[in-house]
Parts: structure tokens; sequence; C-alpha cells
């Protein structure tokens, strides 16, 4: 692997009495595409004006291709930043602020023009060049914003929630802009964002945080499937969730008892005590659902409580006799296959290697 760009070694950053960051350390990767998520408040924002020079680490060290930032100012980095408010000159047209940033470097007005309109139209919007950024749309002015920014020709560029003001169809649209143009150019990216979605489509990786910590970091399957422990398995959501006593453990496998039934569940690299409680998670998508009982050793006698349809994918909700909650995450032309209603009596089954054991209990 290449040196890493950016180097995050034990920072904090305080506010009075205040811990918005704990003690992070991270590293990022040239070219990478990193997302940083987390609810609101636990940080991000924060971390990412770390990195922008708006704000300086209490403690700890920023670096940047090695060279010790703490104490560079915003003006004296190459690291631009979108956010959500874009702060387009409102007065401007769509080139002038495109080149603003240019002018203030001292390239001249022939250079300045012919670089920003390089930009807009790389965005697919050369033909409002000439238009007041105000009579644009929320996506035309995202793709300014974006203009102005690259157009620095940055190592990196830093995003703070910049889909947020937009609707639907447009995040999606613009998720695609986004990582299509990062690929092309190569450029680090660092994005903030609270959506898990955004996070999981666009990133290469993906940064959990907590309450000012790291609670995890990896692709976002990794995050998805083998979630570190119960914070992260709860936020990602879409995961089945159990607790139990560990009741016999090999290197391979364990058994654990939980009041909805004794299942096996693939050991972690540190074998689990017998006799202590742990928790396991398997992916709504990962658990199979049949009318008649089927073999396999992971099963569960459960009741249709609800369903929820997202696009073609329906998430259904259960309860086992314990009143254990699981959810079942298939297509909707699988769920055509049973006829089902609340209150419907299912059987659900999931492989072992799809049981994951959680860190701590
Ligand atoms: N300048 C400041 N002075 C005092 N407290 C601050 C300051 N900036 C941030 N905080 C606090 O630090 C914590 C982390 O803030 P931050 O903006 O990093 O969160 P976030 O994860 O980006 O949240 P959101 O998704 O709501 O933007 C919050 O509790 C916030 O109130």
């Amino acid at each position: 692997m290449s040196d890493p760009l950016v180097t995050f070694r034990n920072v904090q950053k305080r506010f009075g009495d205040f811990v918005a960051v704990r003690d992070m350390t991270l590293d990022i990767q040239p070219g990478e595409f990193l997302a940083i998520m987390g609810s609101s408040g636990c940080g991000k924002t924060t971390t990412l004006r770390m990195l922008a020079g708006l704000e300086q680490p209490t403690r700890g060290e920023i670096r940047i291709a090695g060279r010790l930032m703490n104490d560079v100012k915003p003006h004296d980095r190459d690291t631009p930043l979108v956010w959500q408010s874009l702060a387009l000159f409102p007065f401007l047209t769509a080139r002038e602020n495109v080149e603003f940033g240019l002018k203030m470097r001292g390239v001249d007005k022939a250079e300045r023009k012919r670089r920003a309109l390089e930009w807009l139209d790389r965005m697919h919007i050369g033909e409002f060049a000439d238009r007041s950024v105000d009579t644009l749309s929320g996506g035309q002015k995202q793709r300014v914003a974006l203009a102005r920014s690259l157009v620095m020709e940055p190592q990196m560029l830093l995003l703070d929630e910049p889909l947020s003001a937009l609707d639907a169809n447009l995040v999606i649209r613009m998720q695609g802009v986004l990582t299509q143009l990062q690929k092309e150019l190569g450029i680090t990216f660092v994005y903030v964002t609270h959506s898990q979605s955004e996070a999981f489509a666009m990133a290469d990786r993906v940064v959990i945080m907590s309450q000012g910590d790291i609670a995890q970091i990896g692709t976002p399957k990794d995050i998805y499937r083998a979630p570190a422990n119960r914070f992260v398995a709860e936020f990602v959501g879409r995961n089945n969730i159990l607790t139990g006593t560990v009741k016999e453990a090999s290197s391979e496998t364990t058994r654990l008892a939980t009041p909805a039934g004794t299942f096996m569940v693939e050991t972690p690299e540190t074998e689990p005590q017998t006799g202590t409680k742990r928790s396991f998670v398997v992916s709504a998508d990962l658990v199979s659902l049949s009318l008649e009982e089927p073999t396999a050793a992971n099963r569960v006698h459960a009741k249709v409580i609800s369903e929820e349809f997202i696009g073609s994918v329906v998430t259904l909700f259960l309860e086992s006799g314990d009143g254990q909650e699981f959810k079942v995450q298939m297509q909707e032309r699988q769920l055509m296959n049973y006829d089902l209603h609340a209150g419907s009596q299912v059987w659900l089954s999931w492989e072992t290697e799809n049981a994951h054991m959680l860190d701590g209990d």
C-alpha cells in the first residue's frame, strides 16, 4: 500500500469541557473515497473541519502528504470544502463563481475563463455558464459548487452533506456524478453524511462514528456483514441481533443458547468463554423463510407482525414465541410465493457462516 495521504494520530477536539472528537487515529489513502457517517452530533463535521483547517485539534497530529497541518491556515491548504449550503456568490454567473479561486491565485483572465468553461462543460452545465447562479436549480448549483472546487485541481476534496438539500431523485443522480468524477480524477474524497445509503453506495471505506469515537472502519460490505459491535449493528439496521450464553466453543463454531433457541455462530478470532454472554448478528437478507420446518441447524418458528415495501424490496417484521424480533428482507417477487399476512406462522433459518459474533455482549 502507498503512503497515506492523510493521517490522524490520536486527534482530540474539545470545545471547552465538551469533547467532540476523542482520540482519532485514521489513515486515508490517496485516491480513496472515504465516507464518515454517524448520527447527529457524533463529530463528523468537526473531523472534516479539522482537515480543512477550520478547527485546530486540541491534541494529536494531522498530517497531509506527511506534512504536519495542525497550525496551517485553510487558505494555505489544498483542501477545498463543498457543503450543503454551497456558499456560491448569488449575483455572479456560474462561470464567475468557478473563476473566483483562480482569480485569487492571480491566474490571467483568458486562462481563467478557459478553465472555468472546461469544468462547467465537464459537469454538463456549460450552457448555464453566463446565467446568474441565483436562477439555477439545486442540482445545477451543486455542480457549479463542485466545478468551483475542482477547477483548483486539489489533491483532496472535502464534502459535508453536499446532497442533503436535494430531492431524492436528484440525490441518486448526483451520487452517480460524484462517484464517476472521483474515479476519473483519482482525487481523494472525504465525504461526511448521516445517510447510510449515500455512504454505502459511494465510498470505498466508511468510518462509523459514535460520540466522538470511531466505532468501525471498513468497506461497506465489511460493515454490513460483520459489524464490529452492537452500536454498529444497530446503527446499520436491517440486522437481527440475538443475545445468549456460550454453551460450547471450538475454533470454528460456537453454540449459543438464547431465549429464542440454541444457535451455531462462527467463532471469532478470540474464542469466547463458555458461560459468558455474547451477541451475534445475521443480516436480514441472509435469513431464509419457509412454511415447512427446514433441516438447517439454525431455525426458529416465528409469526409475521408486519411488512414494509421500499421499491421492490420488502422487509418482513416477525416475532418468535419468546418475543424476539426478527427481520427478513427479500425481493417482492420472492414474497409472492407465500400467502402471508399478519399472524402467519413461518420458519426462519440461516447458515452458521452468516451468523457473526459481536465484540462484547
Ligand atoms: N464551535 C463549537 N462550539 C461548541 N460545541 C461545538 C462546536 N462545534 C461543534 N460542537 C459540538 O460538537 C459536537 C459534534 O459536532 P459536529 O458538528 O462535529 O457533529 P456532526 O456529527 O457533524 O453532527 P450533524 O450531523 O448534526 O452535523 C456537537 O455536540 C456540537 O454541538
